[in-house]
């Protein structure tokens, strides 16, 4: 069997590829649509699609068809992410490592966001997850969907991998979702097929290398690493694993998995560290392959931060902003500029370590503004998990309504009956906020992400 469209060499490449079934491959390239998925947010209930389950994730669906997600107010509200199948098995590792104990997880490789917003879902609120972008331009869309996704316990960075050596054993759980050559996406994007190359291979291979021992140090006795590509090439995978085994002090994690789930387990040529491959074909879902692997040295650890505690006439402004939070006392209150920010309590430490390393792009939950002893709420607090919802006006949409509101156009025929800041809600989901006035409603969705497109379809 013949397959139009891939590069020169990929295939022969791929044949000694752990469980790689040629004509399968090929066949899933040339007849198969890419499933859509999508995954709920556990803490934005809505009822769950007709869909199967995707297997290896609880809050994971497969659709009959691919909607319109820009049309559907509920996606704006945070209360599910579309995501390729397979990147949700990154959850199902993580479920098999936490343990009750407070864990502080860093996503190194994190923008648009998708592992990110499932590590949060795996995570409670005495856990911290720090998510990283190294490039400036993609994380406006990290910090988009983590304030769709709601938590409170989470910071964006904006950094290079070797910022992190100086958090010396600062983390329990590291996910490098590495950059890569991209062709586990071949047949979601075909176009992707163009870039690839052996030589590209070789040149993400160093790069993954690179990011791997940068941000090495910042792992914890004991802690967990996992890796995952998008990427068939043994070069970037059970290669990376064998290397990771040669340069430091690690032991492979074998993870269940069932055999109806159709997941290759392989095994590196040196090492025999387990990895997990995702064939389509052989799997609902697109390629993937990952590992988890676990400390087994001490490189170090951070010295304890003497935390500065803000000056007294801020905790008098601090109890204004309080009301709008559920759970108020078990936060701490910042300010960045004129903003107030929240983060959970036992998080106010590490904020102080972060701070002093790290660029720090989004710190919990931004509450908004004082003017005098009111506040002007920020877009992050409609959306965030710990809004008090009783403390504001809410107003309830029609579909019609939250898509008007959604491209910050007129919303139509709104019967106001109050006056000040109201949450626009759509089934109950804030999705932002607006100030209703007695003739007319201010729209405050914020306009970097409104909805551009005119007509769905
Ligand atoms: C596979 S994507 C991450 C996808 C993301 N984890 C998700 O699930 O939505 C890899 C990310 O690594 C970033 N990246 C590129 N070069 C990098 C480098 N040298 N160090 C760290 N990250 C890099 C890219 O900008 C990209 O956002």
């Amino acid at each position: 069997m013949n397959a139009p469209g891939f590069p020169p060499n990929f295939l022969s490449q791929l044949s000694g590829s752990p469980g790689f079934d040629r004509e399968n491959f090929i066949e899933a390239h040339q007849s198969a649509d890419a499933p859509t998925s999508i995954r709920l947010n556990p803490f934005k209930k809505i009822p769950p699609p007709t869909g199967n389950h995707v297997p290896w994730c609880g809050e994971g669906y497969y659709l009959d068809s691919r909607p319109s997600f820009t049309f559907d107010p509920l996606f704006h509200a945070g209360c599910y992410y579309v995501q390729e199948a397979s990147s949700m098995f990154i959850g199902h590792i993580l479920n098999h490592i936490k343990g009750d104990e407070p864990a502080k997880a860093l996503d190194l490789c994190a923008a648009p966001g998708g592992k990110s917003t499932l590590i949060s879902s795996a995570l409670k609120s005495n856990d911290l997850l720090v998510a990283n972008e190294i490039i400036k331009t993609r994380v406006p869309v990290l910090t988009d969907n983590l304030t769709r996704w709601g938590p409170s316990n989470t910071i964006v960075t904006n950094n290079d991998p070797k910022d992190f050596s100086r958090l010396k054993g600062f983390f329990d759980i590291i996910l490098v979702d590495a950059p890569c050559s991209g062709s586990g996406m071949f047949r979601k994007d075909p176009d992707a097929m163009n870039e690839w190359s052996k030589a590209n291979v070789n040149l993400c291979q160093q790069r993954q290398e690179r990011i791997l021992a940068d941000v090495y140090p910042a792992l914890k006795e004991d802690g967990y690493l996992i890796y995952s590509t998008c990427s068939y090439s043994v070069a970037e995978n059970e290669n990376i694993l064998d290397w990771l085994c040669d340069t430091f002090e690690l032991e492979s994690i074998q993870i269940p998995i069932q055999s109806e789930w159709g997941i290759v387990e392989s095994r590196s040529d040196a090492h025999q560290a387990w990895g997990y491959r995702f064939y389509p074909g052989k799997v609902k879902g697109e390629g993937l392959f990952a590992a988890c692997l676990r400390k087994k040295e001490n490189t170090g650890e951070m010295p304890n931060t003497k935390y500065k505690e803000q000056q007294k006439a801020n905790y008098k402004e601090a109890d204004l902003v309080k009301p709008y939070l559920n759970d108020a006392d078990n936060h701490y209150y910042f300010k960045v500029n004129e903003d107030w920010l929240a983060i959970d309590k036992v998080h106010k430490e590490s904020l102080a370590t972060l701070s002093q390393f790290l660029y720090l792009k989004k710190s919990g939950v931004r509450i908004g503004k004082l003017a005098g002893r009111d506040l002007i709420p920020d877009h992050e607090l409609a959306l965030s998990l710990i809004i008090n919802k009783n403390q504001s006006l809410q107003t309830e949409l029609t579909k019609e309504q939250a898509i008007q509101y959604l491209r910050r156009d007129n919303i139509t025929d709104l019967i106001i009956n109050d006056k000040g800041w109201s949450l626009m809600t759509y089934d109950g989901h804030p999705l932002g906020w607006a100030k209703l006035l007695p003739n007319r409603i201010n729209n405050y969705y914020p306009k970097e992400i409104r909805i551009f497109s005119k007509a769905e379809g």
